[in-house]
């Protein structure tokens, strides 16, 4: 379990660089398994999700070159009919995305086996949806204590599925489960975030024929076959979010190379409205504290394109430096609060409550889910010893405790590796006081 021990206090300062985002990268090498000839992705960041689908593709008979330098990494999927199939179990790892092999396994092979799902522990998590959609394209499900094995005797076949709620992941397991399938799929209540676009245009670009309409409706007409592509991952908007963060709560200047503005939108309203400043630029975006006083803010999670949950957490470390009180509502995950404790023994003021506070009623209200926070400001931070419980959460600490007065131990800090690309190196590219120990 590697530590950092950080002396908190100083202003993060410097420029940090983005590779492709974690949630788009790891689809993508999937989507790789669907192509009859090799596929080259740019800016695959070095980071451990990335291990986890590497290993899992390399063991499905796929060839992988990857340079942690340039971030090209290459895919090759010709042998895959001939890879063995083999116990799987041990290499599930920390992410949630071999749940996405099931429609390329089962194209590619007529049959999957699929290992118990890692990710952030921050809801139960469920994967109904994913197997829902299966099952309509005609997928017969096995579940076994080590993990699911699917078969599609018959193949897979179009249909017209509708998700209860727009899923990033159900959504992606349609697209690559529908691309090959015979006939047309049409998905309503599809999540539509920047990265599923992205997705879309891999697929597009390897042969396939999809369409995104208005009101979250996708349409997919499946074709027989896909070639490789060539792409350039759209870049870690959630990294871009944290670093911004970052910025404003340790009152410093971070310059995000690679960030845009257009994913980025409604982040950038919430972090003006904060007191947090930013200059958009060519190659990036500067995010800096101007020195004012910080602004209580209300805001609700939301699927995009609204704000994302996985924005909330640095920024929750912001506002425990704004002047009253601010406001999260949290409407995608159920149980996305657990970092806060931390936060609390090192000062802060924040009250979790069950109702669906400052917004919308959500799916989540009246359940007992502690799903909303108060946060109330400002409130000095002292350094303390916390453990990272998951990614996002675990940046927020780290955040906290770089902002803080005093010294903090902060362990378990191998988990930012599932996201973040070098964050050892980028914390010491921005003049932060620490001791790393892997
Ligand atoms: C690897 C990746 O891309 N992770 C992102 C992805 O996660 P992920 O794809 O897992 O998130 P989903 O959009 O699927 O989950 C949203 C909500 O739907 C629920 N749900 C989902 C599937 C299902 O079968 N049943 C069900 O009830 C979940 O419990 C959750 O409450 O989108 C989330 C929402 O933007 C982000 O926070 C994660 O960073
Ligand atoms: C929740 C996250 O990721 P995952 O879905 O991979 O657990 C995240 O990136 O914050």
């Amino acid at each position: 379990m590697s530590q950092i021990t950080i002396n908190g206090g100083k202003p993060l300062q410097g420029r940090v660089d983005l590779k492709g985002a974690k949630n788009l990268v790891t689809k993508a090498m999937v989507a790789a398994l669907l192509g009859d000839s090799p596929s080259v992705l740019k800016d695959v960041p070095h980071i451990s999700d990335v291990e986890v689908v590497s290993r899992l593709l390399q063991l499905h008979g796929v060839t992988i070159e990857h340079d942690p330098v340039s971030g090209d990494m290459k895919l090759d999927s010709s042998n895959v009919e001939q890879a063995r199939m083999v116990d799987i179990d041990a290499h599930a790892g920390s992410s949630r995305i071999p749940i996405l092999f099931c429609g390329p396994l089962l194209h590619r092979l007529g049959e999957a086996f699929i290992p118990g799902l890692g990710g952030c522990e921050i809801g139960d998590r469920p994967v109904d949806f994913h197997f829902d959609v299966l099952r309509s394209f005609g997928a017969v499900i096995e579940k076994l204590p080590t993990g699911t094995r699917l078969s599609a005797p018959e193949g897979l076949k179009g249909a017209k599925i509708s998700l209860p709620y727009p899923s990033v992941g159900a959504t992606e397991q349609v697209l690559l489960s529908a691309t090959t399938a015979s006939g047309l799929t049409e998905l309503s209540g599809a999540a539509i975030e920047p990265e599923i676009i992205d997705l879309i245009s891999i697929l597009q670009k390897m042969g396939a024929i999809i369409s995104v309409d208005t009101d979250r409706v996708i349409r997919i007409e499946g074709v027989k076959s896909l070639k490789g592509f060539t792409h350039q991952a759209l870049f870690d908007r959630n990294e871009a979010a944290s670093w911004a963060a970052a910025a404003l709560a340790t009152g410093g200047d971070i310059f995000v190379g690679g960030a845009r503005q257009v994913e980025m939108m409604t982040f950038l309203n919430v972090f003006r409205k904060v007191g947090g400043q930013f200059d958009i630029q060519e190659d990036g975006i500067r995010f800096f504290h101007p020195g004012t006083e910080l602004q209580p803010v209300v805001i609700e999670t939301d699927v995009h394109p609204g704000f994302m949950t996985d924005w909330q957490q640095p920024l929750v470390v912001a506002m425990t430096q704004a002047q009253g009180l601010s406001i999260v509502h949290e409407t995608v995950y159920e149980n996305r609060f657990g970092f806060t404790d931390a936060l609390k023994q090192m000062g802060a003021q924040i009250q979790i409550y069950r109702e669906c506070l400052g917004g919308n009623p959500c799916r989540f209200g009246q359940r007992n889910f502690n799903h909303s926070a108060v946060i109330s400001g400002p409130t000095p931070l002292r350094g303390a010893d916390i453990r990272v419980p998951d990614l996002r959460g675990g940046f927020s600490h780290v955040v906290a405790a770089l902002a803080a007065e005093g010294t903090s131990n902060v362990t378990n800090v191998q988990l930012i590796s599932r996201g973040y690309e070098r964050f050892i190196d980028k914390l010491g590219a921005l003049g932060a006081d620490f001791r790393f120990e892997a």
